[in-house]
């Protein structure tokens, strides 16, 4: 997993290395930071010898950062011109004492500097120095940066952005794109009509851990390729979990909580999933839970739709045992006796409900009584979190053991919290709500964001794509998550989740590789799914029964 951190807990983890007992100085941290801009660009450019750099530095550490980038430059046989927009007493002292040792180096022909407060700015000066460079880097504003750009900041990225559109430019982001807040991914400039946006770069050299501001759009938009460089921060630092923690899922991480399958198991051991779901004009998606809990692994499946849409879903998944509850097209509170008894008797491991179920009045009633009345896990998504609205506190004292699978609209309905709300910071505002209702949350959509109800640390999936942006991707995932949360040995259902979650997305990313973005379907995306256990099988631990029983020294 890679931390995925706010402005305030880099600027913690600065501090403590800085003022702590590492007492690192701070020119040095300065010093790697440049250097990582430099040696990571190195490979990226295809070497600086030669190259004309435009490298442009606010007024705080961001800037410092530049100053180390433009010596470093130099030494590496480059041209730079490097513009400033603080004056010396503006800076901290590190940075102050880097700015004092370019100016050393200022030089007519391969370093020239100029400091932009207080005098009119020749715009078009700057343009032609773009247009002739090949690479510039953007060192006006790090993890400080709020709201949104004002003059001259604004400007310089507009015309920034607009040479590199020409494509003869590269840009390169110190740390975090300009404009781009660290914590949430929000931009400057969004929604106004004034030329106020974001920088868009082609690399971002981000320092000590990666910033959330990377992962979540409109902010990964602006970040091209990320390079994350430890600086040399100590690695109890880089290590340590910090409070109120965010992570990036990667995939030795889901390899290391799958157990391979024991030689000697059988059906029963791989879990009894049901799905309970499905309404006369929505079969369909209950027929994609089977296909994604079938392609996930489960051990059987048995599928419970209302009885008017049973003649439709028989035969159409066969490893599915189907049977039509109640008597009419819908379920109502009626039909739970019959699902709870079923529970009972056919010891059904995990129960996932939501897709196609429909949104009557009556299936509210048929929701919580099936919730009230198990004891097993439940994945709740779609409809069943449409008919819960209003219901969060019925929802909290099962919570440790729901998994709830909103998209972005469905979390509103249920949260009470404003689409624009939840747009603007998706991650924040999953914590907030499992802060506060105690459920695991799988919180869909461009990245996937995933909040434990035990510990409230928040996931964020790195996998998927807009290929999966189509009707049906979330039933395949509630199917997959229903298999998942009763795979042996995996610790808990946030972890589950998470592995769902993953392989759901990385599956779209087989679709994706072999269609192009358009036109795979969901199912599609569930039979892509053995393909990727067995790429994560090959990191498993052996189990015991496949480990030699005589080893020879
Ligand atoms: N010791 C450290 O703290 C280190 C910091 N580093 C760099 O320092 C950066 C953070 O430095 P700072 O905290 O000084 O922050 P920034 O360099 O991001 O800039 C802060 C300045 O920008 C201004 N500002 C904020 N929003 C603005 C807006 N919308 N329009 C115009 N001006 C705006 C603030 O008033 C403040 O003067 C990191 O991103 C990283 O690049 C690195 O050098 C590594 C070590
Ligand atoms: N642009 C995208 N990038 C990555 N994943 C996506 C994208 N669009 C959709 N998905 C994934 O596809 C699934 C869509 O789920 P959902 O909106 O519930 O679909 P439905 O309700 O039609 O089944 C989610 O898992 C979501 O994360
Ligand atoms: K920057």
């Amino acid at each position: 997993m890679q931390k995925l951190n706010t402005a305030a807990q880099m600027r913690h983890m600065d501090q403590t290395a800085m003022h702590g007992i590492y007492a690192i100085a701070p020119a040095i941290l300065m010093e790697n930071a440049g250097h990582a801009v430099v040696e990571k660009g190195d490979a990226f450019v295809g070497g600086w010898g030669g190259k004309d750099v435009v490298i442009l530095c606010g007024k705080g550490n961001n800037g410092g950062d530049g100053f180390v980038i433009a010596r470093q430059l130099l030494t590496a046989g480059a041209r730079v011109y490097v513009y400033i927009l603080g004056q010396p007493e503006d800076y901290s002292e590190e940075a102050c004492d880097h700015l004092t040792t370019l100016r050393q180096l200022a030089d007519e022909d391969l370093c020239i500097l100029e400091f932009f407060q207080g005098r009119p700015c020749d715009w078009g000066l700057l343009t032609k120095r773009l247009e002739a460079s090949q690479v510039v880097i953007d060192a006006l504003l790090g993890t400080g940066f709020h709201g949104d750009l004002r003059e001259p900041m604004s400007r310089i990225v507009a015309i920034v952005n607009a040479v590199a559109a020409t494509g003869s430019l590269q840009v390169i982001a110190v740390d975090i794109p300009t404009g781009v807040n660290a914590d949430t991914g929000a931009v400057s400039g969004a929604g106004s009509d004034e030329e106020n946006g974001p920088l868009f770069a082609d690399l971002t050299v981000t320092f000590g851990a990666l910033k959330r501001g990377l992962v979540f759009y409109p902010g990964r938009a602006c970040a091209g390729q990320i390079e994350l460089d430890a600086i040399g921060m100590p690695w109890p630092l880089l290590q340590a979990q910090e409070a109120d923690p965010a992570y990036l899922l990667m995939e030795q991480d889901i390899a290391e909580v799958l157990v391979p399958r024991r030689p000697d198991s059988h059906k029963g051991t791989h879990g009894t999933i049901a799905i309970v779901t499905g309404s006369s004009d929505m079969a369909g998606a209950a027929l994609m839970a089977v296909r994604g809990a079938i392609r996930s692994g489960a051990g059987k499946v048995f599928l419970r739709v209302p009885k008017e849409t049973a003649g439709y879903c028989i035969g159409k998944e066969i490893e599915a045992m189907v049977h039509g509850v109640g008597t009419g097209d819908h379920f109502t509170a009626a039909d739970a006796e019959e699902i709870l008894a079923d529970c009972r008797t056919k010891r059904w491991s995990v129960i996932a409900m939501g897709p196609g179920l429909g949104v009557h009045e009556e299936t509210k009633a048929f929701v919580k009584a099936v919730i009230a009345g198990t004891t097993c896990p439940i994945v709740l998504d779609a409809d069943a979190l449409n008919v819960l609205t209003g219901e969060r506190e019925f929802l909290a004292p099962y919570g440790s053991r729901l998994i709830l699978t909103p998209h972005l609209a469905e979390f509103s309905r249920l949260s009470g919290f404003s689409m624009a709300d939840i747009e603007a910071d998706p991650l924040g505002k999953a914590k907030e709500f499992v802060r506060q209702w105690h459920v695991n949350l799988v919180l869909k959509g461009a990245p996937t964001v995933i909040v434990s109800a035990k510990t409230c640390h928040a996931y964020v999936n790195p996998t998927g794509n807009a290929g999966m942006a189509c009707g049906g991707m979330g039933d395949i995932l509630t199917g997959m998550t229903a298999s998942f949360a009763v795979h042996a040995g995996l610790p808990d259902l946030c972890s589950a989740a998470c592995a769902a979650v993953y392989v759901h997305g990385a599956a779209g990313d087989y679709c994706h590789d072999e269609y192009g973005s358009y036109g795979f379907s969901p199912v599609d995306v569930a039979d892509a799914v053995p393909r990727v256990i067995r790429r994560l099988e090959e990191n498993m631990e052996r189990p015991v029964l496949q480990r030699p029983l005589v080893t020879e020294d």
